[in-house]
C-alpha cells in the first residue's frame, strides 16, 4: 500500500470527525451542529443529514465500487498488523483519481488505485506468501512473475467477500432543495438554461443574416457562410443542454422516489389505516404523476420563459416596436385568463379521477361482501355516476384545453404579423428592422407553443401535488435521532451500568383514547418496569393490552401522561433509538410475512444482507423455538420463500417467527402480544422458554 495512503487516512477513534468533514465538504448540512459525542455512526450521519449505508463487496468489484460510491468512508488494512485501523475519507472521484478529505483536514488528490491497494493489504498478507513460493517454482522473468502473482492472487480472493466501510447518502428527510444543490441539479439546470439562451441567440443572428440578405435582394457568400457556421455551432450547444436536461431529470426523479418512499414509511399507523388501501394507492399513483408532469412541464416552461423574455426585446426592435410589444402583452393576458380556467377544471377533473381509483380499490377490496350482500340491480349505481361526473368533467377540460393548444399561438401568429404589417406595406422600415420583427413574432409563438405544453404538464403536476404532498412531508418529519443512544446494559459506560432492580421503564398516569369523542382505552395508568422483570399483562377482551403495547412501543403517543424511557421521554431518546430499545411483536392479525426468504422476515430489525452471524443466531433461535423440523423439511432452510407467493407457514409456526424477529432486534425491552395463543401447550411451554431466556426484559400480554 501506498504510505501517502495510510497516513491521510483517520484512525477510526476519529471517524465521527470524518463523518462530519465529509458533510461540510458535500455542503449537506452547513449549519449542523456537531453530532453528540457519544452517538454512534448511524445516529451521528443522520444529524448531519446523511445516510450511512455498510459496504460489503467482493474483491473483484472493489474497482466498480470505488467508481460510483463516493462520499463514503473506507476502512483500509494497515501495513502493521498492530496499528489502529483507519479510514479513508473519499469525496468524490474524477477518471482515475480520487479526492480525499485527510485527516489534517486538507482536501487531497490521490490515485484511485492507491485506495484499491489500500482495501486489498489484508487479503494480499492472507494469501500473497503462498502465491509467492508457488510463482517462485516456475522459471519466470521478474516481469513476467509480477504479473503472474498478480493474477494468481486476483484469482484467489475474488470471490472473497471484504467489509470496506461505509457509503454515505444525503438523507431523503433533508430539505428537497438541499439534496438537489448537494448533487449537484441547481448547477445543473443553471447551465441548461444558459445553454439554451445561447442556443436562441444564435437561432436569432442566423435568422437576421439570413433573413436581411433575402430581404434586401442581395445575398454574399461570406454572408451565407456566416449562416451556415452559425447553424452548426447551434447544434453541439442544443445537444448539450437536451443532454443535462435527460440527466437532471433522472437525478430529480431518483430523489422525488427516495423521499416519497420515506414518507410512506414514516407515516403513522393509524394515518395509514383511516386512510384506507384505495387512498393511499391514489397517492401512490400519483408520485409517478408528480414526475412525470413536473419533468415535462418544468422543462418546457423554463425554455419557454427563455425564450419569452427574449421575444419582447426582439419584437421592440422590429418596426412597430412599442405595438409588437402591447400586442403580445395583451394576448399573454389573455392566456393567463385562459390558464387559470383551465386549472380549475383539471382541479375538479383530477379530483373525479382520483375518487373513482380510490372507490375501485376499495369496491374490490370489499367485492364479496358486495356479491353477499347488495342487490344485484344497485350493484353499479354508484360506479355510473362517478363515471357521469367524470365524463361531464372531461368534457370541460377538453374545451378548454382546445383554446390554449390551438388559439393561443395560432391568434398570436395573426395578430403579430398584423402588428408589423402597415409598416411592410408602408415600405417605411429597412430589411433588417423587418427580419428582426418576423423573428420577433415567430419567437414569441414558439415561446407561447411551448408554454402552452408547459403549463398544462404543470398544473397537472400541481394537481396530483395535492394528493401526493402527505408523503413528501411525511418523509421531512423523520426526527434527528443522535440525541440519545440505545440504553444498553452491555454498554460499559457509567451511565449505563444497568442490572435488575434498575428502572428501565416509567409510566405516569397514562391516557389514551382513539377518537376525540370517543371513550378512554387507558385510564390513569401508572407502572414501572425494571430491567430484567419478566411481566405478565392479563386482562379481558377489549380492555386496552395491544393499545398500551403499541403506546410503549411508540406506535401510538399517550393522550395524556408521560412514558420514560431510563428516565426521558421520547422526544428526547428519538423514535429510532426509542424503537430500537422496545421491540414488539404485534397481534396476530396486526403483522405480517411478507413476500421473500424466511431469513429476511427474521431478520428485518438488522442491517441487509445479513452477516454469517446474523443467519446463525436466526437460526439457533428458529430452533429454541421448535421451528427446527420446518427449517429441516424447507427445501431452502433459512433461504426458502416464504409469504404469500412462498411456502405457506402455519399459524402456530408464523407465531414463532414474529417472536423470533422481536428477539432479534438485539432491543432491551420485549413485548410479545398474543403471541402464545396458538401454540399447543408443549410448544407454548418451549417458545416461553426461549423468549424468557432470550429477552433481557420480558412483556407478555394473554388473555387470563
Ligand atoms: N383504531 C381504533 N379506533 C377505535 N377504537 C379502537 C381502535 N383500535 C382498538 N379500539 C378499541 O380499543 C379497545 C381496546 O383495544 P385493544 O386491542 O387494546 O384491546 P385488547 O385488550 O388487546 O383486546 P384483545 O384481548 O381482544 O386483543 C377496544 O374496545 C377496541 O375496540
Amino acid at each position: 500500500m501506498s504510505p501517502a495512503i495510510e497516513s491521510f487516512a483517520w484512525p477510526l477513534s476519529r471517524v465521527g470527525e470524518a463523518l462530519e468533514a465529509i458533510a461540510r465538504a458535500t455542503r449537506v448540512q452547513v449549519d449542523a451542529p456537531p453530532p453528540p459525542a457519544h452517538a454512534d455512526l448511524e445516529d451521528a450521519a443522520r444529524t448531519l443529514g446523511l445516510e450511512v449505508e455498510s459496504l460489503h463487496v467482493r474483491y473483484a468489484d472493489i474497482d466498480a465500487m470505488l467508481g460510483s460510491v463516493a462520499p463514503a468512508l473506507l476502512r483500509i488494512s494497515m501495513t502493521s498488523r498492530s496499528a489502529e485501523q483507519r479510514v479513508v475519507a473519499l469525496l468524490d472521484t474524477r477518471g482515475k483519481s480520487a479526492r480525499i478529505i485527510a485527516s489534517d483536514h486538507a482536501v487531497r488528490t490521490v490515485p484511485l488505485a492507491a485506495i484499491h491497494d489500500a482495501l486489498c493489504v489484508d487479503a494480499e498478507r492472507a494469501h500473497g506468501a503462498r502465491i509467492e513460493s508457488l510463482v517462485a517454482r516456475i522459471p519466470l522473468s521478474s516481469e513476467e512473475r509480477l504479473r503472474a502473482r498478480a493474477a494468481l492472487l486476483r484469482e484467489r480472493v475474488s470471490t472473497l467477500s471484504l467489509d470496506a466501510g461505509w457509503a454515505l447518502r444525503v438523507s431523503p428527510a433533508t430539505s428537497f432543495l438541499h439534496q438537489l444543490r448537494s448533487a449537484g441539479i441547481i448547477r445543473m439546470l443553471g447551465a441548461m438554461s444558459a445553454a439554451h439562451a445561447a442556443s436562441f441567440a444564435l437561432s436569432l443572428i442566423a435568422w437576421w443574416v439570413i433573413g436581411r440578405g433575402a430581404l434586401s435582394g442581395h445575398l454574399d457568400r461570406g454572408w451565407l457562410y456566416a449562416w451556415v457556421l452559425l447553424l452548426v455551432t447551434f447544434i453541439p450547444i442544443r445537444v448539450l443542454a437536451t443532454w443535462w436536461q435527460g440527466f437532471a431529470s433522472v437525478l430529480i426523479g431518483l430523489r422525488l422516489k427516495r423521499r416519497m418512499l420515506l414518507g410512506a414509511l414514516n407515516m403513522s399507523a393509524d394515518a395509514v389505516r383511516g386512510q384506507g388501501t384505495g387512498q393511499l394507492l391514489g397517492r401512490v399513483i400519483e408520485v409517478d404523476a408528480v414526475e412525470e408532469l413536473t419533468m415535462r412541464g418544468g422543462f418546457a416552461s423554463l425554455v419557454a420563459l427563455v425564450e419569452l423574455a427574449l421575444a419582447i426585446p426582439v419584437l421592440a426592435l422590429g418596426p412597430s416596436g412599442v405595438a409588437s410589444v402591447a400586442t403580445f402583452l395583451t394576448w399573454l393576458a389573455f392566456a393567463a385568463f385562459l390558464v387559470r380556467r383551465f386549472a380549475h377544471r383539471w382541479l375538479a377533473w383530477s379530483s373525479s379521477r382520483i375518487a373513482m381509483t380510490n372507490d375501485m380499490v376499495e369496491g374490490m377490496l370489499g367485492h364479496r361482501t358486495r356479491v353477499a350482500q347488495e342487490d344485484p340491480s344497485h350493484w353499479h349505481d354508484a360506479e355510473d355516476s362517478a363515471l357521469a361526473t367524470y365524463a361531464e368533467s372531461t368534457r370541460h377540460l377538453d374545451r378548454t384545453n382546445m383554446l390554449i393548444v390551438g388559439l393561443l399561438p395560432r391568434g398570436w401568429l395573426l395578430l403579430g404579423f398584423a402588428s408589423i404589417a402597415p409598416s411592410f406595406v408602408a415600405g417605411t422600415s429597412s430589411p433588417d428592422r423587418l427580419a428582426v420583427g418576423i423573428a420577433g413574432v415567430l419567437l414569441a409563438r414558439n415561446s407561447l407553443v411551448r408554454l402552452t405544453t408547459g403549463i398544462t404538464s404543470l398544473i397537472g403536476a400541481f394537481a396530483a401535488w395535492k394528493h401526493a404532498a402527505p408523503l413528501f412531508h411525511a418523509a421531512g418529519r423523520a426526527e434527528p435521532a443522535a440525541s440519545s443512544r440505545r440504553p444498553s446494559t452491555n454498554d460499559s459506560s457509567p451511565d449505563a451500568a444497568v442490572g435488575q432492580g434498575t428502572a428501565l421503564l416509567d409510566a405516569h398516569h397514562l391516557a389514551f383514547r382513539y377518537r376525540d369523542e370517543g371513550n378512554l382505552v387507558l385510564r390513569d395508568a401508572s407502572f414501572r418496569v425494571r430491567y430484567r422483570d419478566r411481566i405478565l399483562v392479563e386482562g379481558p377482551s377489549g380492555s386496552g393490552k395491544s393499545t398500551l403495547g403499541s403506546v410503549l412501543v411508540g406506535l401510538r403517543d399517550a393522550n395524556s401522561g408521560l412514558v420514560l424511557l431510563n428516565g426521558l421521554d421520547r422526544k428526547s431518546v428519538g423514535t429510532q433509538a426509542w424503537r430500537h430499545a422496545i421491540a414488539m411483536a404485534p397481534q396476530f392479525h396486526e403483522n405480517h410475512v411478507l413476500s421473500e426468504t424466511l431469513a429476511f422476515n427474521l431478520l428485518m430489525g438488522r442491517s441487509w444482507p445479513p452477516r454469517r452471524d446474523d443467519l446463525r443466531e436466526a437460526e439457533t433461535i428458529c430452533r429454541e423455538l421448535g421451528l427446527g423440523p420446518l427449517l429441516e423439511r424447507m427445501p431452502g432452510g433459512l433461504m426458502q420463500r416464504v409469504g404469500e407467493t412462498g411456502w405457506q407457514l402455519s399459524h402456530g409456526e408464523r407465531s414463532r417467527v414474529y417472536m423470533a424477529r422481536a428477539l432479534l432486534q438485539g432491543a432491551e425491552l420485549v413485548i410479545l402480544d398474543e403471541t402464545f395463543a396458538s401454540l399447543d401447550p408443549e410448544t407454548q411451554a418451549q417458545a416461553l422458554r426461549c423468549a424468557i431466556q432470550r429477552a433481557p426484559t420480558l412483556m407478555v400480554i394473554a388473555h387470563p
